[in-house]
């Protein structure tokens, strides 16, 4: 659906992003973490169409960037991280400008824009001017206008920045809903938490570097270091803890209020003895679970020492052109 080969962006000597590889399928959310400045607007401009890279190529459906960009402004849908609405523009007639603009005439449009309102949950506002709306209603603003001409791929750039943790919800809501429709998103943010429920695949990317490219479930298990168990009996937890404390894989067993947090060796895999050892025992078991893992936690210890060394600092003009 998405292919990136050796994507690269160069301003004078410095690269905005360097050997950018994707490679996404139908249907998947590819959540594309990293600081500010790291490339992440650059390569989500340059699968656009909007930018041209200094070398390497995107397709988008197997459609080439250099050969074939009207069929990707067809195919997909760019919502950039900042985007103004005009001052004397209802809601309603913003999409409606907007439809036009795609070719959606006569009762489609309307047809259109009515499902692309009620999709964002914005049908309150349709007769509200688009530069009256909260930031999250802007954002959802955009995200319809977007979604108008049905495009099968997304690209959001950065669509929760700046909203408050009530609007951050009703977005992240949103893209789920989206992924349900089979829509291939790439959504970026500075922030892993914010968007790992939602994704499937994750990128992070600092200083023009695609660091980590994975699976959400491999992200995880690359972060994860060693297995918690948090188990719980019916009786003493002290004394289950005891009999947990022979079996060799254990590392350690601390006592919390109502639970045992018991921590096992780096190498333990197969932890089934376990509940086993706690039964015969003679122990009713309550509770016996992998702790999750902290998502802030595994984004810190992934993108550790990113964005601290200091860029090569980018020329301030644009030297290669633009097109779009
Ligand atoms: N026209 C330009 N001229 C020179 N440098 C540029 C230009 N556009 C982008 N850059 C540089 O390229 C790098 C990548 O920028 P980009 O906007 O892709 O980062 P980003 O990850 O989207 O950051 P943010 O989260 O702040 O939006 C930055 O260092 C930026 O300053």
């Amino acid at each position: 659906m998405i292919k990136t080969v050796d994507l690269t962006k160069k301003y004078g000597d410095f690269f905005a992003i360097k050997g950018i590889e994707l490679d996404l399928d139908q249907g998947d959310v590819f959540g594309f973490i990293g600081p500010n400045g790291a490339g992440k607007t650059t390569t989500m401009r340059i699968i656009a169409t909007l930018l041209n890279p200094t070398w390497g190529e995107a397709y988008v459906c197997g459609n080439s960037i250099y050969t074939k960009p009207k069929e990707i402004r067809r195919l997909v849908g760019y919502m950039p991280d900042f985007f103004g609405v005009y001052d004397d523009m209802k809601v309603i007639e913003y999409l409606e400008f907007f439809a036009a603009a795609y070719r959606i005439n006569g009762k489609e449009r309307a047809r259109v824009c009515n499902e692309m309102l009620e999709l964002v949950d914005l049908e309150f506002k349709r007769n509200a001017f688009a530069n009256t709306l909260s930031r999250g209603q802007t954002q959802r603003l955009g995200l319809a206008r977007v979604m108008l001409h049905n495009p099968q791929v997304l690209l959001l750039d950065e669509p929760a920045s700046g909203l408050d943790p009530r609007a951050r919800i009703q977005m992240r809501n949103l893209l789920k809903r989206l992924r349900d429709m089979g829509k291939t998103i790439v959504v970026s943010s500075h922030i892993l938490p914010e968007l790992a429920d939602v994704c499937n695949k994750i990128g992070i990317i600092d200083r023009g570097v695609l660091e980590v490219n994975a699976s959400v479930a491999e992200v995880m298990k690359q972060v994860k270091q060693k297995t918690t168990l948090l188990v719980s009996v019916s009786g003493d937890n002290d004394a289950a803890g005891k009999v947990l404390e022979e079996a060799d894989i254990v590392e350690s067993i601390e006592s919390r209020v109502d639970h045992l947090l018991v921590t096992l060796k780096k190498e333990a895999e197969d932890y089934s003895d376990l509940p086993t050892m706690l039964v015969q025992a003679e122990h009713k078991i309550t509770m016996f679970r992998e702790e999750e893992i902290n998502l802030e936690s595994a984004f810190m210890a992934l993108t550790k020492g990113m964005g601290q060394q200091a860029a090569t600092k980018p020329p301030t003009t644009e030297p290669s052109k633009e097109e779009g």
